[in-house]
């Protein structure tokens, strides 16, 4: 069961679509590595000639000085050439694999329920997008090569090495093993001293963070004394963590570097060749040729260090990205329907969230809006009054029961169809960085000019987008004009406007109830929800008195449902709130009469 969920989610796994451009960049980084080996002997074997000119036989041609040049060029063609393929197969996977990662990431969280993303965050989504397929593309791209080099070349040199002289060849390993013992030595405890010191890194940042979030706070109630003492904490830890650090391993880490650099070998394999040259039991071209290839098998030891980390840092972004992948996606129906008529029914409903153990947030839910009326959800906080309102566009899905508009399950209808029946107001609204006249024409690309400023005038922004120095083409987002909650929030209401679908779900807004802004809010959800089917989470209960039906809810359940004075004569939860809601507006009014 572990070795099947190890094959699905393994790094290698990930990679399975570039596996061909894999396989081809370590094939040729693995020649290109055999090529300079042997361009390393042939180089020895020229130097001999030159040296010595009593040229070697080998299958009845004798390497004389200008046949190893003629092979020592070849050689190094080859070896030139198959790195450099290799590289260039391995970076072309790596941007294919980047493609398509990004695409699957992309096609995949366009079908997961949206309440995912939301309760996620985009920016942990943008993260694994954009870093976690970036730290994949580098690894195909840098590591593929350097991993068939690491492995072929040093294999490689120490056959060659035996087939020349054991003896050089004991030399050089005892200086690798000596190098690797000390590196070990090293890294005893790295794994315990890393996660202190990723530990203490951690808690910076979030001092800093917290720092300069919190500093509208810090600035009215604290000198700064205790914040930036938190910070001033965080710090003096982190540096004591990287002097612990540096202590124990900083010293052996550099002599195990130091030992596994090309020079100490050269001088093993020199000193124990000029030893065996002088007793006269060994040819100068062996000597040459070891003393070229023990440098170079050196020089392929750390990149294994290296690959190591890095190989490890892949495997956690494949992860992320399984993950996501994972994620189960909305059912679609194959024959979907579309409804004709447009009242909304919850039969038996009931709805967890997944990270959510036990309870669920809905319970035996059972109501029904007819088409064209208005319906106000109202209950205490975390009653279940926005779950309701998300579960109508299935940004999650039913436990069990069903949603239908017109007598069709949701489930049913087509996504497309869905959206274009049902469009939602909330409080905290979204623009993207573009102009306030794209803003609002994305409900309805089809939209002409007109259409678009008829929408901001029966939204109430009309007079205020002109009064901008570039009207409808100023730019709106983060880095745009600077809107005032209100204003942001009658904008969306011009796109829901402009959008015309004939059920709304409006999350009333109270954070913007300046009354100025709040009459022109008011006008404008007037005008956008004449003849709909309107579901209002009420946060005012003022603004519900005339709704066709109230449904109060409490613990996820429907504890009433009826008009406003039916309900205070219940006298149940309704009638607590609205005595509640009376109490604040009263004690608003008195104080407001002494602020005069
Ligand atoms: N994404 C989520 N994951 C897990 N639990 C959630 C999530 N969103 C809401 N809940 C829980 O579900 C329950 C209902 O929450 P919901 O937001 O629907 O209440 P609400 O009546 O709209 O509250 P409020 O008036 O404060 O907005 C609460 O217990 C809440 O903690």
């Amino acid at each position: 069961m572990k070795k099947q969920k190890e094959k699905k989610y393994g790094l290698w796994a990930i990679m399975k679509p570039v596996m061909f451009e894999i396989r081809l960049a370590m094939l040729l980084a693995a020649i290109g590595s055999l090529s300079l080996i042997t361009t390393l002997i042939v180089l020895s074997l020229t130097l001999s000639n030159i040296m010595q000119d009593t040229p070697l036989e080998i299958f009845g041609i004798k390497l004389d000085l200008v046949n190893t040049i003629i092979l020592l060029a070849i050689m190094t063609v080859i070896a030139f050439l198959s790195r450099f393929y290799a590289f260039v197969v391995s970076h072309l996977g790596a941007f294919r694999l980047e493609q398509i990662l990004r695409t699957n990431l992309a096609q995949h969280l366009a079908e997961v329920p949206l309440g995912y993303i939301i309760s996620n965050g985009s920016g942990t989504l943008k993260k694994v997008m954009q870093n976690d397929v970036r730290s994949l593309h580098t690894f195909v791209a840098d590591s593929v090569p350097m991993i068939a080099k690491s492995i072929v070349a040093p294999f490689t040199t120490l056959i060659v090495l035996f087939i020349i002289d054991f003896r050089l060849a004991l030399a050089s390993i005892s200086i690798l093993i000596l190098g690797w013992l000390t590196m070990a030595y090293a890294m005893r405890d790295s794994k315990e001293l890393r996660e202190k010191y990723d530990q203490s890194q951690n808690d910076i940042n979030k001092a800093v963070i917290e720092f300069a979030q919190a500093m509208p706070v810090v600035r009215t109630f604290d000198d700064g004394t205790s914040s930036f003492k938190r910070y001033n904490n965080a710090l003096h830890a982190y540096k004591e963590n990287l002097n612990n650090w540096m202590r124990t391993s900083a010293i052996p880490a550099k002599l195990g570097m130091i030992i596994l650099s090309p020079l100490p070998t050269l001088l093993a394999v020199l000193f124990t060749g000029v030893i065996l040259l002088n007793n006269d039991s060994m040819e100068l071209f062996a000597l040459i040729t070891a003393l070229f290839l023990s440098t170079g098998m050196a020089d392929s030891m750390m990149p294994i260090m290296w690959l190591q980390n890095f190989i490890k840092k892949s495997q956690a972004s494949a992860l992320k990205i399984q993950e996501i992948l994972d994620i189960p996606t909305l059912s679609i129906s194959k024959n979907g329907q579309t409804p004709t008529s447009f009242d909304l029914e919850f039969k038996n409903v009931f709805f967890k969230y997944e990270n959510v153990e036990k309870n669920y947030a809905l319970e035996n839910i059972n109501f029904r809006i007819e088409s064209g009326s208005v319906t106000a959800l109202v209950g205490p906080s975390g009653a279940g009054k926005s779950t309701i309102a998300k579960l109508i566009p299935r940004f999650w899905d039913v436990n069990k029961g069903e949603i239908c508009i017109g007598g069709v399950n949701i489930k049913e209808i087509e996504p497309q169809i869905l959206m274009n029946t049902v469009s939602f107001v909330f409080q905290d609204t979204f623009l993207f960085q573009d102009t306030i006249y794209n803003n609002i024409k994305m409900a309805n690309p089809k939209a002409t000019k007109e259409e678009v400023i008829k929408a901001a005038k029966a939204a109430q922004i009309h007079d205020f987008i002109e009064s901008l120095p570039k009207g409808y083409e100023s730019k709106a987002g983060d880095r745009g004009t600077n809107l005032s909650g209100g204003q942001k929030q009658r904008i969306t209401i011009a796109r829901a406007i402009l959008r015309d679908t004939p059920i709304i779900v409006l999350d009333e807004a109270t954070a913007f109830a300046d009354p100025e802004n709040e009459e022109e809010i008011v006008k404008a959800l007037a005008n956008l929800t004449v003849n709909k089917t309107v579901i209002m989470i009420a946060h005012r209960l003022s603004t519900i008195k005339n709704a066709d039906q109230i449904v109060v809810f409490d613990q996820g359940k429907i504890s009433e449902i009826g008009k406003h004075e039916e309900l205070l004569e219940n006298k149940g939860i309704y009638k607590k709130l609205w005595e509640n809601y009376e109490k604040a507006s009263q004690w608003n009014l008195e104080k407001g009469k002494t602020n005069e």
